[in-house]
């Protein structure tokens, strides 16, 4: 037997990639040119194949079960070379409903080749004649869309996507609120009151009066702390405490959904500002009444009417103006009036009527949460419904609990928590939000049900979110696939290849310059805080951030807790900057991060946090060219000097401002019109050579290349100065 015979066997029998495989190793003289012969067979066979037959299996002695008329010639060609003939008679087929293939993302070649009922050298053969580089395609490489389509519609078939059948599968195992309560069993609750208000006005002096502590000294930016006040009389109110600076916006929101009162504390020597406004509104938009504190009315120039009449602009009518909005004038500061303002508070609370039901399964809120060294995972919580204790079985958004532990505002132990009570809890397994709703369950193994659950739902919506994107960027593919073929149509196959080729190429090699440039402008960081709030409170400040065009900002990792390892480990792989706000490194972490030059920026103010940042995306951007004129001079009359066989054009010029320099850049300006920019071969000064001319001397000086002077032209002397540019972006403050 030959080698062209033992190859078109091996070729008919292995499938075509074997026969390509082979091409490579046999690929010498005389077996070539047989082989060119055989594989142009091959090709024309997958044409005819590709063309619409459905009986693709050829069996070992080329006889075909079935052949459509269309393919009669080839297969009497086959027949006649290899001396062999069916015998059969062929009759049409009748035309039949195409194959329907069942398609879904990233298939692999096998998995196509499964689904369409067909081998693996099915989809190879698919794809001859197309752009495909067959060399690199192996049954387990994943197929794009287009090629699965295209395979598809070649062998003949249709194609329909395959559903993701879970969904329908999974019940729904998430925990719900209870019906609201019978009248008859609920009770009183205290109000849960939040302080509000624009920067330095002092709320946190109000808050800290109110508590009789003295932290308000400290930085208190960190979290919500609340706590409660006692009055004479024996009712109690409950404070959130919220930092009044712009970037908790978010969490103010958040606070007013527990809220029931908003105590808007104006300061009256300054009046109504942004932040009042923006507080009013959250309270608006959360339905919850307000209270007015004017503070600082102990000062000079405190102006208390002022500030009720500017709220008048904001829909806040006091009840000196009609309204029935309380406006008690107070001084955190010196503690004047606070009890009038407790008093107007527990008076608007029985307008109100709170009532909760204390018995019944815990709901409640997550105000804060953060993670502690010795606790593990804690939240402060409000309850809203039910009495918490130790033991109870929380789930709160993907997180759940055993409540091992709870702690009031004083860090003392408690044993129960009832309607408006705001306690710490300890016992978490993950960290919950701020903001998530927490719900009682019977058990921890409904708690793991719920939040599988949770997670799970999650998954699905990130899954479908993911395939909307797969989908629109396959479409802009597949349409600029299909441009790409239309312009390439006329080409034959192995033109159209090196087109592609030459195209890969060009983009292969434009791509590592692209890198290097963006990496370049490029600052990625990581983000950790000490609590979700304060991660949140930064990440705000990041979205607002419009540089991308100087230097893009990537957030590749953020969340609570001291800087890890793992921390590094991706600063390391991003080479980015790792930003942690009021967290701790310790020794082994910040040894690392020396050794390894992470840099690693700890902060307990946000602001400074900012403008490190804001440093650090400066140092990033190239510096610029800044021009400084040295001096200037107009040329008053223009000749010739012959220097070696060549005449050299000169202009006599006078300084009339600064000093000519020789070392520096000059350049020639003719009206409006710069003609030549460039450094002086010569500067003189009567026969001298001279380095520079003074303001009012005559000089004359030739240039590194050919100018026609004329009298009139101005000389400009300067020199370039680099300076560091400025991130633009503006966080506000
Ligand atoms: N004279 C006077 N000063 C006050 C009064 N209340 C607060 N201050 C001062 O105003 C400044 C700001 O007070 P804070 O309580 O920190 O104000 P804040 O609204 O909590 O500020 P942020 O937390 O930054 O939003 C401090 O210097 C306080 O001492 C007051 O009733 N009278």
């Amino acid at each position: 037997m030959t080698g062209s015979q033992v190859i078109s066997i091996l070729g008919v029998m292995t499938g075509l990639k074997t026969l390509l495989r082979l091409e490579r190793v046999l690929c010498c003289g005389g077996v070539m040119s047989q082989l060119c012969a055989l594989r142009c067979e091959a090709v024309r066979l997958a044409h005819w194949r590709a063309a619409g037959s459905h009986c693709l299996n050829p069996l070992p002695s080329t006889v075909w079960t079935c052949i459509p008329p269309t393919t009669y010639q080839l297969t009497r060609f086959m027949a006649t070379k290899h001396g062999k003939s069916s015998g059969k008679v062929l009759k049409p087929k009748p035309k039949q409903e195409k194959q329907e293939v069942e398609i879904k993302q990233r298939m692999t070649v096998s998995e196509l080749a499964q689904a369409m009922k067909r081998d693996i050298d099915h989809v190879y053969e698919a794809l001859l004649n197309t752009s495909f580089d067959l060399d690199s395609l192996e049954p387990d490489s994943v197929l794009e869309e287009e090629w699965i389509k295209e395979i598809v519609k070649r062998s003949g078939m249709k194609f329909k996507w395959a559903k993701l059948t879970e969904d329908k599968v999974r019940e729904n195992k998430d925990v719900e609120r209870q019906p609201p309560p019978d009248p008859a069993v609920l009770v009183p609750r205290p109000p849960v009151v939040t302080i509000m208000g624009h920067v330095d006005h002092g709320k946190t002096t109000l808050l800290d009066s109110l508590r009789k502590s003295q932290v308000a000294a400290m930085d208190r930016l960190t979290f919500v702390l609340p706590f409660a006040v006692q009055l004479p009389s024996g009712e109690r109110i409950t404070f959130l405490d919220t930092p009044g600076h712009a970037a908790f916006s978010a969490m103010r929101a958040r606070g007013t959904l527990v809220t029931d009162i908003v105590i808007l504390v104006v300061a009256a020597d300054d009046g109504v500002m942004k932040q009042t406004i923006e507080s009013i509104q959250h309270a608006k938009k959360a339905k919850v009444p307000i209270i007015v504190a004017v503070n600082k009315c102990d000062k000079h120039e405190a102006d208390p009417s002022r500030v009720k009449q500017e709220l008048l602009g904001h829909d806040v009518v006091c009840e000196e103006f009609g309204g029935d909005v309380q406006a008690i004038h107070v001084s955190a500061l010196k503690g004047d009036n606070l009890l009038e303002l407790a008093e107007a508070t527990v008076t608007l609370a029985e307008v109100l009527e709170l009532k909760a039901d204390p018995t019944g399964q815990v709901e409640g809120t997550i105000i804060e949460s953060r993670t502690d060294k010795g606790k593990g995972p804690v939240s402060t919580v409000i309850v809203k419904r039910g009495t918490l204790r130790k033991g109870c079985t929380l789930v709160a958004g993907k997180a759940w609990a055993k409540v091992r532990f709870m702690f009031d505002e004083n860090n003392q132990a408690v044993s129960e928590a009832g309607p408006s009570t705001a306690v710490e809890i300890v016992g978490w397994k993950e960290l919950p939000s701020a903001g998530e709703e927490i719900l009682e369950v019977v058990s921890e193994q409904r708690a793991r049900e719920v939040v599988d659950w949770r997670c799970y739902v999650e998954e699905q919506e990130k899954l479908k979110e993911d395939m909307k994107a797969i989908e629109a960027k396959q479409q802009e593919h597949e349409e600029s696939y299909k441009k790409e073929r239309e312009s390439m149509a006329h080409l034959s196959w192995k033109q159209r290849k090196s087109a592609m080729y030459r195209a890969n190429k060009q983009r292969m090699a434009f791509r590592p310059s692209e890198r290097v440039e963006s990496q370049d402008l490029t600052l990625p960081v990581i983000v950790k805080g000490d609590v979700d709030g304060s991660v949140e409170a930064i990440l705000n400040i990041l979205d607002s951030y419009d540089a991308d065009e100087q230097c893009q900002l990537n957030v590749v990792h953020f969340g609570v807790g001291d800087i890890t390892e793992n921390d590094l480990k991706l600063a390391e792989t991003f080479s980015g900057t790792i930003y942690g706000f009021n967290v701790a490194a310790n020794k082994s972490v910040q040894q690392i991060a020396a050794k390894k030059g992470i840099p690693l920026k700890l902060h307990r103010v946000i602001y400074k946090l900012i403008d490190d940042l804001k440093d650090e995306l400066s140092s990033k951007l190239p510096p610029t060219l800044e021009e400084n004129v040295i001096g200037e001079a107009s040329v008053l009359a223009t000749f010739d000097v012959t220097v070696g066989k060549k005449k050299v054009p000169v202009a006599g010029c006078r300084v009339q401002k600064g000093q000519l320099d020789r070392k520096m850049k000059f350049r020639v300006i003719r009206g409006r019109e710069v003609l030549w920019e460039g450094r002086l071969t010569t500067l003189k000064h009567h026969k001298d050579d001279v380095q520079t001319v003074k303001t009012g001397m005559e000089c004359g000086l030739s240039l590194d290349q050919d100018v026609d002077f004329m009298p009139g032209d101005e000389i400009v002397c300067y020199e370039e100065a680099e300076k560091q540019q400025k991130i633009s972006w503006d966080p506000g403050f």
